[in-house]
């Protein structure tokens, strides 16, 4: 573990210096948050599908886990056994399919333990996950937001320098786009970048003869995201396959609605990304 975080301040300029969470944020080429006003809907899935697709193309990736109370990243890939270490240099993250792994599920006993904490405690724990956190070389951190617009995603637009944009999942139904387009006016307050919209359980399709169902209805989504001139990156349908990314992660060839819409809203991120790379610094590994 201590070797591999010596390995990368090698080629850092800040080696010995990088004790705060500006030295560790600048060695990640793009920051992103996944975030929305409502609970559920679809953040964490979206967050760690993000991360196992550019990790599966060669970048290297730090996926953080910020939903101090209801930390999910672990179980959905598959990882609830591992735990963080620390070393001298700070806090190792867990590793999986290179993917760099930061969540409080990596720290409490049992799966069962409650984090019961008041704001500055769970402000302290977010900011030692960015400051004391062996991040290394990272090409992109993506960032789990707890849902909602009150201190945890307010502390974190103000905490990571040189952010690139959040990306706001919702679900078709009236109460999650009320609360999402709530989340949307709190991120254009603090200028944080919309990279765009995705509307998450929209519609399922029939395993037995393919026809689709609207569940909870579809489109809602796409609508008020042209409303708040906002770019809609796609629509999810509701998706076994998207509850075990654990087996995409393994690498088992798998095909389905979901991951199919997940893979174009992927691309459509990466892209939305890269037109702002003039200096084209993202390097595959
Ligand atoms: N399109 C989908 N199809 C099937 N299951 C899904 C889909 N999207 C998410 N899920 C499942 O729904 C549950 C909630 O998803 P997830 O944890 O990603 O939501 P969240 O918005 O991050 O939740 P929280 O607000 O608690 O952080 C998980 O069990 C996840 O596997």
């Amino acid at each position: 573990m201590q070797d591999r975080c010596d390995m990368a301040c090698d080629r850092c300029d800040a080696r010995g210096s990088c004790t705060d969470e500006e030295n560790r944020m600048r060695r990640i080429k793009r920051k992103m948050l996944v975030g929305s006003g409502k609970g559920g809907v679809g953040k964490s899935t979206v967050a760690a599908y993000l991360a196992i697709w550019l990790a599966k193309r060669g970048y290297s990736v730090g996926l953080l886990d910020a939903d101090i109370t209801g930390p999910n990243i672990p179980k959905l890939l598959g990882i609830e056994d591992e735990r963080l270490t620390v070393g001298p240099d700070g806090i190792h993250p867990a590793t999986v399919g290179n993917i760099k792994v930061v969540s409080m599920a990596l720290i409490l006993p049992t799966s069962g333990t409650s984090v019961v904490w008041r704001g500055p405690m769970k402000m302290a724990a977010i900011k030692q996950f960015l400051s004391d956190v062996c991040w290394g070389d990272l090409d992109y951190l993506i960032v789990d937001l707890p849902p909602g617009t009150s201190d945890e995603p307010i502390s974190l637009v103000q905490l990571i320098p040189d952010l690139d944009g959040v990306v706001v999942v919702t679900t078709p139904q009236d109460v999650a786009i009320i609360d999402t387009l709530k989340s949307i006016d709190m991120f254009r307050k603090m200028n944080v970048r919309i990279i765009g919209m995705v509307e998450n359980m929209s519609g399922l399709v029939c395993p037995h003869c393919g026809k689709r169902v609207e569940a909870f209805g579809s489109g809602n989504g796409e609508v008020h995201a042209r409303d708040m001139d906002v770019d809609f990156l796609g629509s999810v349908p509701v998706d076994p396959e998207l509850s075990m990314l654990y087996r995409y992660l393994d690498g088992i060839e798998v095909s389905s609605p979901g991951l199919r819409s997940m893979e174009a809203i992927a691309f459509k991120i990466t892209r939305a990304l890269d037109t702002d790379d003039r200096e084209g610094t993202l390097q595959r590994g």
